[in-house]
């Protein structure tokens, strides 16, 4: 069955798997020196051409296991570590083996729990399934020693078939036992996800609690301020951007005349039309009371004045929604500045906030620039009733 893996998962999951298949290979190795050990010490009870074919089998079947794992062919099985198919060679090489030892394969007995160690972690009936395998294997070698007329010591075939089989049964036992605990873990593996789900969500509330303006919706003056600084350091040599200062004209008035919920319904009023003024990557935020700041990033001074013409004009027309205010009476002024790469945030609002102190002295409802000469023509200053 063919699963898909996202492509850090395929990576650890093949070092993983890797790891494992390692770990069988050298178990093989060690058994292989166990086969030498027994036809050197005479134990052997076959031609050595046998253990010599075995040897190789094993070898050959460990060269085609690493080439599925070398090739990624693993991760299309359900199970990419194959632990069933080498479970399987591992008991077939066993039983021959024990086959060809005759009356000494007693001792040796061991190796069948060996084998069955790489599967503890398959599902309890796939474990079983095995288990079973090995015992009626045993139990077969002992059966074909019988109808060979070989079986020297039936009563140890027996109790070494009994020793297996209590064994085997100890460790189906403890595979259930550790199937039961791996799921367990992964419940609350899943459940810490799921807890650290909500709470990366309240995070991200949190934060956007902390940069927005309870009233406007905006960025607040904090969120702001960081924000700018940031802009302003990756600003590069040649680049400029566009900062302004906007203030709410007689927005007094507004309060004293049509009360404080009025007033907060025009401050509403204003955040909407210069959302729909602005684009994405514009940061607007309100600077406190009735004044906003804006930061208009890669610009220059020609776009940045229609930019904020164009905001100081909607503002003008806007009628606020539930309030009794006429269009006409809204108005705002606005001080504007250009950041170049390497300007102090700080200086910069200063030289906004002068033109801001110019436009509001100018009459209001205008757009002044901190670029234009204060005592010039007054060329690039526009207002709302004639240049
Ligand atoms: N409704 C409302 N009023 C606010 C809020 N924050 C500040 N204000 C009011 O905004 C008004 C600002 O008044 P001023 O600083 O005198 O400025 P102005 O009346 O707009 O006059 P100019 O700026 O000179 O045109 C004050 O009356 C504040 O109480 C707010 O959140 N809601």
């Amino acid at each position: 069955m063919r699963v898909d893996w996202d492509e850090a998962d395929q990576r650890a999951l093949q070092q993983l798997v890797t790891k494992r298949f390692a770990m069988a290979a050298g178990t093989y190795g060690l058994a292989l020196l166990l086969t030498w050990i027994t036809v050197v010490g005479g134990f052997y009870q076959a031609p050595v051409d046998t253990a010599l074919l075995c040897a190789g089998l094993i070898l050959v079947s460990q060269l085609v296991f690493f080439w599925i794992f070398i090739r990624g062919h693993n991760l299309r099985f359900r199970d990419p570590s194959l632990t069933e198919p080498q479970v399987l060679v591992g008991l077939v090489w066993l039983t021959y083996f024990l086959f060809n030892l005759g009356s000494n394969r007693g001792s040796l007995l061991v190796l069948y729990l060996l084998v069955l160690m790489f599967a503890v972690f398959l599902p309890p009936k796939v474990f079983v399934r095995y288990a079973a395998l090995a015992l009626f294997s045993f139990i077969g070698l002992s059966l074909v020693d019988l109808q060979l007329e070989r079986l020297v010591e039936p009563q140890a075939a027996i109790l070494q078939a009994s020793v297996l089989l209590v064994t085997l049964v100890w460790m189906c036992l403890f595979v259930g036992y550790v199937n039961r605990l791996r799921q367990r873990m992964r419940q609350r593996r899943f459940a810490l996800q799921a807890h650290q789900e909500t709470l990366r969500g309240m995070m991200r509330q949190l934060e956007d609690l902390a940069a927005t303006d309870e009233l406007t919706g905006l960025y607040n003056r904090r969120y702001f301020l960081k924000r700018a600084e940031t802009e302003v350091n990756r600003l590069r040599k040649g680049h400029q951007s566009g900062l302004a200062l906007i203030d709410l004209d007689h927005f007094k008035r507004v309060n004293d005349q049509h009360g404080h919920a009025t007033g907060d319904r025009v401050l509403q009023s204003f955040a909407a039309v210069a959302r729909s003024c602005l684009r994405d990557g514009d940061i607007l935020a309100r600077y406190g009371g009735e004044e906003f700041v804006l930061l208009l990033p890669s610009t220059d001074a020609e776009q940045f004045s229609a930019c904020c013409e164009r905001l100081r004009e909607a503002f003008a027309s806007a009628e606020p929604a539930n309030t009794s205010l006429p269009c006409g009476q809204l108005s705002l002024s606005v001080g504007m500045t250009l950041l170049d790469a390497g300007d102090n945030l700080d200086e910069s609002l200063q030289r906004a906030d002068e033109a801001l102190y110019r436009a509001k002295h100018g009459g209001r409802n205008r757009c002044e620039a901190s670029w234009v000469d204060v005592l010039g023509s007054g060329a690039e200053r526009s207002d709302g009733t004639a240049g």
